[in-house]
């Protein structure tokens, strides 16, 4: 006799490892997580040891499979998502890294990308790549590792290495050296992958150096990445979706058609604007990234982040000690009828999309001896909604037409930050009974490879609601608020941004 189908989805991110079974209608039947630590070995590195994200993730399956077993469910594949951008390089022999992950906020190449772009490659980069030139992305970063560890290239030139993002090393490591393989929406990140043509570009890889025999294979976001190795898990499972984890929220959140947008809400903030089989170019900064790949077919999006969003809340909780909890925010920002003329501009490593100002660092503005708790916790609130405002400007700007917002993530907990949300974006914002979007996401593209689903309109149609929230802002008091954060961020830019 055979259990319920489920599927098994590893969602690998910044600051844990964790992994969720999932059955066909979507409700999560087990869900076990572990942190990990961060490595900070200089100012703006920011480093996570390969080993730990490895035993974190073979730990976190096992607990869930066990469960499983437990519970007569039988899980049919693996999806994977992922932290993007962060770089790994390996042997290929012994599946050893040569050195500690470089992590996706990690500013060590911001000279190289200045060098670069003062030699005037940022045009070509952009076109090819849908990115912007910054040490975000893998590119730089693989070349750092190139420069700066011994034997390195050598060891890359003769074949002997590989590099990958995390799904990558998490595909080597699952098959046991088998699969060196990674999915487009991945890809796309690493500022060498041709968006168009939808393959490593050659004059990308010789512009940062990179020799080609060390780029894993592009697939499909729904495919055959290979099967678990027996040994890890007692049976082989087919590892059937990968996509990096904003795309996988994408997924989640069912945004199928053009103009359907999702944002996630954690540390930071991510915004997706699924444009469909158009790449639409962003000329205001945003980036063009691929949403999803499916039967050779590649569907686009606009994307959009911000540094700090809940990182704020900690702020105030870890940094200032004014609240003792997240969930302290909603009764006090409800308390005043208005931000009272305070807005905090959370630059603590610099702002993204649109201004990718790396040099602004935070302020907060327009206190008065009134001012106190309050108003500090409304406006590190109402500071994440500006800036998802910028974004959607940005967006509408380009030409995308966002229609309602789905959001996900930890600060959607917060009712009276998503009614603010609706009021400012003068936008329905939805927000759906799953909360684990993105590893849902990795276990439709599994499920449907798997023939759990059918279609995409077969996962549309398991999207549920759980509360909408309607604009009730009137026009005024938008501008009013608006104009006060635009003047803020104004007084916060520095000279030497990006742009
Ligand atoms: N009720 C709340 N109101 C505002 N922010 C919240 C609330 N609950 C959690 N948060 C914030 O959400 C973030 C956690 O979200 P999560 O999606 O788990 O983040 P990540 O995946 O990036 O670690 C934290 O920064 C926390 O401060
Ligand atoms: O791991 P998260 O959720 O912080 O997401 C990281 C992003 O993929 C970085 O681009």
């Amino acid at each position: 006799m055979t259990g319920t189908p489920c599927i098994l989805a590893i969602d690998q991110g910044t600051t844990s490892s964790r992994a969720i079974l999932f059955d066909g209608e979507g409700t999560i039947r087990g869900l076990a997580q572990r942190e990990f630590t961060q490595h900070y070995p200089e100012a703006g590195w920011v480093e996570h040891d390969p080993e730990e994200i490895w035993e974190t993730v073979v730990a976190v399956c096992r607990e869930v499979l066990e469960k499983a077993e437990a519970d007569d469910l039988e899980v049919i594949a693996v999806g994977v998502t992922n932290q993007r951008e962060t770089t790994l390089v390996w042997d290929r022999e012994t599946g050893k890294p040569v050195h500690n992950a470089i992590v996706w906020q990690d500013r060590r190449t911001a000279e190289y990308c200045r060098t670069l772009r003062e030699a005037g490659h940022e045009a070509m980069v952009t076109e090819r790549t849908g990115l912007v030139l910054d040490p975000y992305f893998s590119a730089t970063k693989v070349n750092w590792l190139m420069e700066n560890v011994d034997g390195v290239r050598a060891r890359a030139q003769a074949g002997k290495l590989a590099f990958g993002t995390i799904d990558s090393f998490l595909l080597w490591r699952l098959t046991g050296g088998k699969v060196h393989a990674t999915d487009a929406t991945n890809a796309c990140r690493t500022c060498l992958f041709n968006i168009e043509r939808q393959d490593w570009d050659e004059e990308l890889l010789s512009l940062f150096d990179i020799p080609a025999a060390l780029m894993p294979h592009v697939r499909d976001s729904a495919a055959d990445f290979g099967n678990t190795e027996k040994a890890l898990f007692g049976r082989e499972i087919p590892i059937c979706g990968v996509a990096g984890d904003q795309q996988a929220a994408l997924i989640g959140q069912a945004c199928f058609s053009p103009g359907m947008v999702k944002s996630t809400f954690g540390t930071g903030c991510f915004v997706v604007l699924n444009t469909g089989e158009h790449i639409v170019r962003s000329r205001n900064k945003l980036l063009t990234t691929v949403a999803y790949r499916l039967d050779g077919k590649a569907f686009y999006a606009l994307e959009g982040s911000i540094f700090a969003a809940g990182t704020t809340v900690q702020w105030l909780r870890d940094g200032l000690g004014i609240i003792k909890s997240a969930s302290e925010t909603e009764a006090l920002a409800s308390s005043i009828d208005s931000n009272n003329g305070v807005y905090i501009v959370p630059a603590f490593a610099g702002l993204g999309a649109p201004w990718w100002d790396a040099q602004a660092r935070g302020a907060v503005f327009g206190l008065t001896r009134g001012a106190g708790k309050a108003e500090m916790v409304r406006a590190a609130l109402e500071s994440t909604v500006y800036q998802l405002s910028d974004l959607v400007g940005a967006m509408v700007a380009d030409g995308g037409m966002p229609e309602a917002m789905r959001v996900d993530g930890g600060m959607v907990a917060n009712d009276w930050m998503m009614q603010f949300l609706a009021g400012i974006l003068d936008m329905r914002t939805d927000r759906p009974v799953i909360a684990e979007t993105t590893a849902f996401g990795a276990a439709c593209l599994a499920g449907l490879q798997a023939g759990l689903y059918n279609s995409l309109e077969d996962i549309a149609g398991r999207w549920q609601l759980d509360r909408s929230f309607q604009p009730a802002m009137d026009a005024p008091t938008r501008k009013r608020n608006l104009d006060g954060w635009r003047d803020a961020v104004s007084r916060t830019l520095t000279e030497g941004r990006n742009t």
